[in-house]
């Protein structure tokens, strides 16, 4: 596989208001972030007095939190690409780093994260004056920079990177990651899913027997039949996430752009002998929730400036929703981490126990004891009683703190008030799901202790919260729809006066009815209603997921980014979400705003088959998975492969209005060349991309050079076109030898991994890159930054000249030319004088 450049979680969880609000008031701030004093009294008050952490562990925890975050990185890619990066930052950068002094003491350099295994993780505490001031940190930024934008090196928060751990992704699985942008989590779910792919290819690709049993599906020639669906319901956002992506050259991969809450169901073709569709389920779904964020105040200054309880309060339902949702898409046996950088129960454990509730229960949906992962992640246990901290105002302004343990003292303070001080308001999204479950017997329980809270004192990080769930039967239920205090309170009137109305998917007791809150049961089994779905048609409503039935928060979150439109199309698929009593709808392809298209070349295109036969690739390699993105299904520029069951999905789902934003790895792209004979006429033909050329490589058996030699490889990579004379000496040394037997066009460049031995350090691993063979030189055909990261990495030059003998040659003409055309204005113009 490629790799992945990290994105790293950007400032802000989540978007709309408060990521759009945040933004402005960033650019308009003055005081940098160092002068921001870091003090707010409610937020503080809270998580002193809301039964969090003991005084002493607290005031630890709140210095943590009021200082700056480490930087931290993570060495990306497989296994033993990221090993070979990382020995290069070892050797190269951390004894010059070590040896420095700053206000005569010792600069601390770079340290391995401890949680994560193998040393892949990095965080740096060396002080930001230190690092501006040392030629040792100055080479080392350089080289993080590098490697960053090459992909061998994400720049990612250390809490960040816990999530895809806990998920446990074998090779061949089927993963979902629901809010995913900028797309640092599924970087690296989609290295778990590769797994070590390339390595089994080979050996399949040359027959030799490879374990195809252990750790993963590989039964399709030794590529990963997994999948990573990554989506995000933000247009800007979900850009940055292929952005990120695009990277990986990973052809299991789909983006896609859809409200999480309301993912709508993938259809699969009807199993053999049926005509009922089927519906995708996921082995794996990641759900790391949009959230107030408050864990991300030691990089995040709003979160001091701006910090409000009834950030979380506003967020639960959608967290809620988009969790149920993520349940419900899951297959039986399948696991599911929801995680926020927010250290409020509000928005995470009671998210949790209000989703095992509204889908049946333990016995349904069961919290994993995680507790022999990742041993050396310090950790706190979830909890199981939390207060919830609300401020009341009258007309505006006198604000008073208030802290409720449970929803009915929640509900004896509104009495209280009703007649004491009747203008006294709170907020509207205090439901009986924001407290603390009341279910006390075993069989009922949710063991919210399994939960993991991290928290900044434990290992110097951000705050984070991850809960593990495994899915231990079909679901029947969903989740509850959209309801605010006054909802409840009537619900529950119209329940003691005998109406039949439950409060669904609520955690909490309501007032004259102490039963647990029940969700409307019904059978709502996808595969089972699927066909009546298909046949339903729009009624242009939904009265799940209205822009008024959103929480405010949310609904202006939403409304940002058109997914009030994607509500209405998607309701069809919205099946067991709130489902009362409305028929379901269709997605509508014609409301999509951003048309991508994505059409697949016949298995049998003369095209293709000319390129492959060119490359001699083996007839064992599919001819079906390529694709164009044109509407018309045109050959015009570039040709993209993708994994089998990407095809299929895209294939089964591009017409229901689904909005796939990115699949496919760019294979081969058209080259113009000047034809044969040498006149101007321009020729089309295909070369090799960087980006899928991995892919193909195993299976060619034509137009291959080695390069061994350390010499030939700089040459290439410090010249754009290297002379490749008819005769005497080319200098391309063994590269060169084999390039002049070949004709013109393009070829893969093999380079074994050699170790360091006898001054030469060899290459630290195997790299494939592509090559055009011109009539009289050569192209490395990779990007200048690339070519620049190559340079650093294997040959430690920082700031290499690139020489572009052609381009230099075409602006000596041309320059020569407008000297030439000057000479000859300034003759007319003497001789008219
Ligand atoms: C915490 S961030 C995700 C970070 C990401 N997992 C990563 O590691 O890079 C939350 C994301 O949720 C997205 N989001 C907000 N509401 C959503 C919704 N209803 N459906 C899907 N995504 C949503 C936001 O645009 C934001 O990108």
């Amino acid at each position: 596989m490629g790799r992945g450049r990290g994105g790293g979680r950007g400032n802000f969880r989540g978007k709309g208001r408060h990521r759009g609000n945040r933004d402005n008031r960033d650019s308009e701030r003055t005081t940098s972030w160092s002068e921001i004093e870091r003090k707010n009294h409610l937020f503080e008050n809270y998580y002193k007095n809301g039964g969090f952490l003991d005084e002493g562990e607290f005031e630890d925890m709140w210095k943590h939190l009021a200082s700056e975050l480490p930087n931290s990185f993570r060495f990306t890619g497989t296994k033993g690409e990221a090993v070979a990066v990382r020995e290069i930052f070892k050797k190269r950068y951390i004894p010059g780093i070590a040896a420095a002094q700053f206000e005569g003491e010792s600069v601390q350099p770079p340290q391995p994260v401890q949680a994560f295994p193998d040393e892949l993780v990095w965080d740096m505490k060396t002080h930001r004056k230190a690092i501006r001031r040392f030629k040792p940190f100055a080479d080392f930024q350089k080289f993080l920079v590098a490697e960053t934008s090459s992909g061998n090196i994400s720049r990612q928060e250390v809490v960040s990177m816990i999530p895809p751990h806990f998920l446990d992704v074998k090779p061949g699985m089927v993963v979902l990651d629901m809010c995913a942008a900028p797309g640092s989590k599924s970087a690296q779910l989609a290295e778990m899913i590769h797994g070590d792919e390339e390595e089994r290819v080979k050996k399949a690709a040359s027959n030799e027997s490879f374990d195809a049993t252990s750790d993963g599906d590989y039964t399709d020639d030794g590529r990963s039949t997994g999948l990573l669906i990554a989506n995000d319901t933000d247009y800007k956002r979900a850009g940055m996430l292929v952005h990120q992506v695009k990277r990986l050259n990973f052809p299991n991969l789909i983006v896609t752009q859809h409200d999480a809450s309301i993912f709508p169901s993938i259809e699969l073709p009807p199993a053999t002998g049926s005509t009922r569709p089927q519906y995708l389920k996921f082995d794996r779904i990641l759900c790391d929730v949009p959230c107030s964020g408050d864990g991300t105040a030691r990089k995040n200054p709003n979160v001091w400036q701006k910090w409000t309880p009834r950030d979380g309060l506003g967020l639960h339902n959608l967290q809620l929703r988009i969790l149920c949702r993520g349940l419900q898409l899951l297959k039986k046996g399948g696991r599911l981490v929801y995680s926020t950088c927010s250290m409020n129960p509000v928005e995470n454990e009671a998210v949790v126990a209000s989703a095992i509730e509204a889908c049946g229960g333990i016995k349904k949906v069961q919290l994993v004891d995680c507790s022999d992962h990742l041993p050396n992640l310090i950790r706190k246990p979830g909890l199981n009683t939390w207060k919830v901290l609300d401020t009341s105002t009258v007309g505006g302004g006198d604000k008073e703190n208030h802290m409720f343990t449970s929803w009915d003292t929640f509900l004896k303070t509104l009495k209280k008030y009703e007649v004491e001080d009747p203008g006294r308001k709170f907020s509207n999204k205090i439901i009986p799901g924001v407290f603390p479950p009341t279910a006390t017997t075993d069989d009922a329980r949710i063991a919210l202790e399994r939960c993991l809270r991290v928290y900044p004192h434990l290992q110097n990080t951000g705050g984070f919260f991850i809960a593990v769930l495994e899915k231990l039967d079909d679901i029947k239920a969903g989740a509850p729809g959209n309801l605010s205090t006054e909802d409840v309170l009537q619900k529950s009137k119209n329940a003691s006066q005998g109406h039949s109305t439950p409060v669904e998917g609520t955690n909490g007791s309501t007032p004259g009815n102490s039963k647990r809150l029940k969700r409307k049961s019904e059978e709502l089994d996808e595969e089972a209603t699927a066909t009546k779905r298909t046949k339903t048609e729009s009624n242009g409503t939904d009265d799940n997921v209205t822009m008024t039935d959103i929480p405010q928060e949310a609904n202006s979150e939403l409304s940002a980014t058109g997914a009030d439109t994607d509500a209405q199309v998607s309701q069809e698929l919205n099946d067991t979400l709130a489902a009362e009593s409305k028929p379901p709808v269709k997605l509508k392809p014609e409301n999509q705003s951003q048309k991508e298209y994505f059409e697949y070349l016949s298995p049998t295109d003369s095209t293709i088959a000319k390129i492959l036969d060119f490359f001699g690739i083996s007839e064992r390699f599919p001819r079906d998975r390529f694709l164009v993105r044109n509407k018309e299904g045109l050959l015009l520029n570039k040709i993209y492969y993708t994994s089998e069951l990407a095809r299929t999905i895209i294939e089964a789902n591009k017409t229901r209005g689904f909005r796939f934003i990115h699949c496919g790895v760019v294979m081969f792209v058209s080259h113009k060349v000047k034809d044969k004979d040498g006149d101007n006429t321009s020729v089309s033909t295909w070369r090799l991309q960087n980006e899928g050329i991995k892919i193909l490589e195993p299976w060619a058996s034509k137009r291959i050079v080695e390069c061994d030699s350390r010499d030939t490889l700089y040459k290439m990579l410090i010249e754009i076109f290297p002379k490749l004379p008819k005769d005497g000496d080319h200098g391309l040394g063994e590269v060169g030898n084999q390039l002049e037997a070949l004709d013109v066009g393009c070829c893969f460049m093999r380079i074994g991994k050699r170790e360091a031995e006898d001054g030469d350090e060899g290459f630290p691993f195997p790299m494939v890159l592509p090559v055009w063979r011109h009539p009289g030189s050569i192209n490395l055909m990779v990007d200048k930054d690339d070519r620049k990261a190559n340079l650093l990495r294997l040959y430690n030059v920082k700031d290499p000249d690139l020489i572009n003998f052609v381009l230099d040659k075409a602006k000596r003409d041309a320059k020569a030319e407008r000297e030439e055309e000057n000479d000859r204005e300034s003759e007319v113009m003497n001789t008219a004088d």
